[in-house]
């Protein structure tokens, strides 16, 4: 289908490059969008007919905090922080001048700075998480202190208040958001997830009612009428590791790889697509052909969002 989605402008698709880890501990995933990039992504973008704005990765070092240590478990809290702080203004900027953000992580803290930009220049943005993990953990129930695992519980404003992440604004109503592929949630995230009612389908869920409905069901729920602006944040590792063995907290019992990208095709056809994070690419982890697969991978999901169709 050879359309523009309706909140983008000149079919122009905007590249953040996000060459960053703080938000856990394995070193490597800072590699990914560069992996991402060399792969062809650019070039494979333009062939579907969109202009690409890519003018080089971040560079985030700049802003290393000198002294960073941990706020009670989290660690790296400036320097996410402030990471986050920065994209959001970048993908804010492109959203609002109407390009499609395509984000390259990078570690899904990321997704703090990606959706509070988003929710800047589109307010009522709904979100469909793909995803393992939840990442709703908050300062009392992280047990890693990785920050990764923590995003969604700043942009809906629930745990304790940390002045560092003051510029976080709790933009994200609980019924905007809906996950799809988990399998590894923590107990205070099942207890979180219950207690703010948000919508999510685990593999339970995919195995019983096919990936068709669930992705029916779960932008009926944040959706309903398919008028709002959809970000969708797809972490690498909702794909079963035998599908996307480069990163760094794999789970068995994931999504395939026709799942995967079927959940892409469908946020496409809705015509809502208004920005897309491609996370936890980390190609230090696995080995030679593994990373090759999970980087190609990787570019197959985004240009399956971006319009690339099977036929
Ligand atoms: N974006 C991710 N891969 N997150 C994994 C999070 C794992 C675990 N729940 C934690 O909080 O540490
Ligand atoms: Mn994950
Ligand atoms: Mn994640």
């Amino acid at each position: 289908m050879a359309f523009t989605p309706r909140f983008v402008k000149d079919k122009t698709v905007a590249i953040v490059g996000c060459p960053f880890s703080g938000g856990q501990a394995k070193l490597g995933v800072d590699k990914g969008p560069i992996h991402l990039v060399e792969a062809g992504l650019v070039d494979q973008l333009k062939e579907l007919g969109w202009n690409v704005q890519f003018d080089g990765h971040h560079q985030f070092e700049e802003i290393a905090a000198a002294d960073d240590p941990p706020i009670g478990k989290l660690l790296n809290p400036r320097l996410v922080s402030k990471v986050c702080e920065s994209v959001a203004k970048v993908v804010g900027g492109h959203a609002k001048s109407g390009e499609l953000p395509l984000t390259l992580g990078g570690d899904h803290s990321l997704a703090m700075g990606t959706i509070s930009g988003t929710l800047e220049a589109h307010p009522d943005a709904c979100v469909v998480w793909v995803d393992a993990h939840a990442d709703i953990n908050t300062y009392e129930t992280t047990d890693s202190g990785n920050i990764h695992g923590m995003p969604v519980s700043f942009l809906i404003g629930i745990g304790k208040k940390i002045p560092e992440f003051a510029w976080v604004k709790p933009l994200l109503k609980t019924n905007r958001i809906v996950y799809i592929g988990l399998r590894d949630v923590d107990s205070g995230e099942k207890r979180i997830l219950r207690e703010n009612n948000i919508k999510a389908f685990s593999m339970h869920e995919v195995d019983k009612y096919g990936i068709g409905k669930v992705v029916e069901m779960a932008l009926d729920h944040v959706n309903p009428n398919r008028d709002l602006p959809i970000h969708l944040s797809f972490d690498v590792d909702a794909l079963d590791p035998s599908v996307a063995p480069s990163t760094g907290t794999p789970v068995r019992g994931g999504l395939s790889f026709r799942e995967g990208h079927y959940i892409c095709e469908a946020v496409w056809e809705t015509g809502l697509l208004s920005a897309l994070d491609i996370m936890e690419v980390n190609p230090s982890l696995a080995d030679g052909d593994g990373v090759e697969q999970t980087v190609a991978v990787g570019c197959s999901l985004a240009r399956s969002a971006l319009g690339e169709t099977l036929l």
